[in-house]
């Protein structure tokens, strides 16, 4: 897929494109239908099938408090978006100019004039433009004088209700907190299990010396999924040389070891020594929430429960192997 970064980097000579707009946070299956639509309507008229996106998220300049945290950073969502098979897309940079430009201007510039646009495929709730005062009519409307067909989608539904980003957020965070089944509710949403994309971290060596020996990952700025413990895999390195290690995993303030210090921390099974420098890729995927995070009376107390975590997660991985299709 090619990755163009703005309006300049496109060719001069715009190839015609059908086209999809909007922030893609997470890739996730209401995405997915309007992309293979777009792509199927791109081979079906000889076009390139392009995504228009926007770096960074529009709500970090336009409500900079209640900005999301991202379901996944920008580098993944280019994979994830690469992954679907479209032959483009474009990121546009989101600042003070852009978000100024009207409906009518985007369509204009953006559209028609650098995408040479012929059929734009968007969610029937789709706005755009200054104070998102576009929608579908406008871009139809738009259309007619610029020569591409707006196509509405309905939404994309699953568990009783309109697949969004911000619906898999809230299923992740507040709703997780209290009710564990959440987590298996984000996954069906996303159309697979959700992870976070970062780096070691050093910990405080609490870990070996009380309780059990884990991984820390660095410090993260994307969205985490509420504190508790869960059963996770992690994945150490990229491409051939990966490994992937089961494990558990505890998001939280780690308070029986005192004052509140924030973590995500996994336990490996059957870990094998990996080197681990600064820069090593770590993929963290969340599986199944256990329990919340405690203060317990001493660390052999809390040790006791980690061996509770770790045996049922075993037998979650065990079900799990009986389950999975066989080659
Ligand atoms: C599976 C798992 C569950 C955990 N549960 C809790 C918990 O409920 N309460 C708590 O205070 N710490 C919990 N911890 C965190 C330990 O306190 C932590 O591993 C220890 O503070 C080590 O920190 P360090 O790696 O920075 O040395 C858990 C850790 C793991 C791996
Ligand atoms: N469930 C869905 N069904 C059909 N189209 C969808 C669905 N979700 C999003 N879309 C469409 O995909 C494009 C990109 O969506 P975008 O990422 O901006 O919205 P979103 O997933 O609803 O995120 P948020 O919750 O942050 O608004 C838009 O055209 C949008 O209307």
């Amino acid at each position: 897929m090619k990755i163009y970064r703005s309006l300049s980097e496109l060719p001069q000579d715009a190839a015609r494109s059908v086209v999809t707009i909007g922030n893609f946070d997470g890739v996730h299956c209401g995405h997915r239908a309007v992309i293979a639509s777009v792509q199927e309507r791109a081979h079906a008229l000889n076009a390139q099938s392009i995504a228009v996106t926007f770096d960074p998220h529009p709500a970090v300049l336009l409500r900079p408090d209640k900005a999301p945290k991202l379901l996944t950073p920008t580098p993944v969502n280019l994979e994830l978006l690469a992954a679907t098979g479209l032959d483009a897309t474009l990121v546009l940079p989101f600042n003070e100019e852009l978000r100024h430009w009207t409906a009518e201007h985007f369509a204009r510039t953006v559209l028609s004039e650098a995408l040479g646009a012929v059929e734009v495929h968007e969610g029937e709730e789709f706005r755009f433009g200054y104070d998102r005062q576009g929608g579908m009519a406008t871009l139809m409307d738009m259309g007619r004088t610029l020569g591409f067909e707006a196509h509405p989608h309905q939404p994309v539904m699953a568990r009783g209700g309109a697949i969004s980003s911000s619906r898999i957020r809230a299923l992740l965070t507040e709703n997780l907190a209290t009710r564990p089944q959440a987590l298996a509710e984000a996954r069906a949403l996303l159309g697979r299990p959700f992870s976070v994309h970062s780096t070691p971290a050093h910990g405080r060596g609490f870990g070996t010396k009380y309780a059990v020996p884990t991984i820390n990952i660095a410090s993260y700025s994307g969205l985490l999924p509420a504190n508790g413990v869960y059963v996770t895999t992690l994945r150490i390195g990229a491409g051939a040389e990966a490994k992937l290690f089961r494990g558990v995993t505890n998001a939280g303030n780690r308070p029986t070891f005192g004052e509140d210090s924030f973590a995500v921390e996994t336990h490996l099974f059957g870990f094998e020594p990996v080197t681990l420098f600064e820069d090593t890729p770590l993929e963290l995927t969340f599986l199944l929430r256990l329990r919340s995070e405690q203060k317990f009376d001493s660390p052999d107390a809390l040790k006791t429960q980690i061996f509770r975590d770790v045996k049922r997660a075993q037998r979650y991985f065990a079900l799990s192997d009986l389950l999975a299709p066989r080659p």
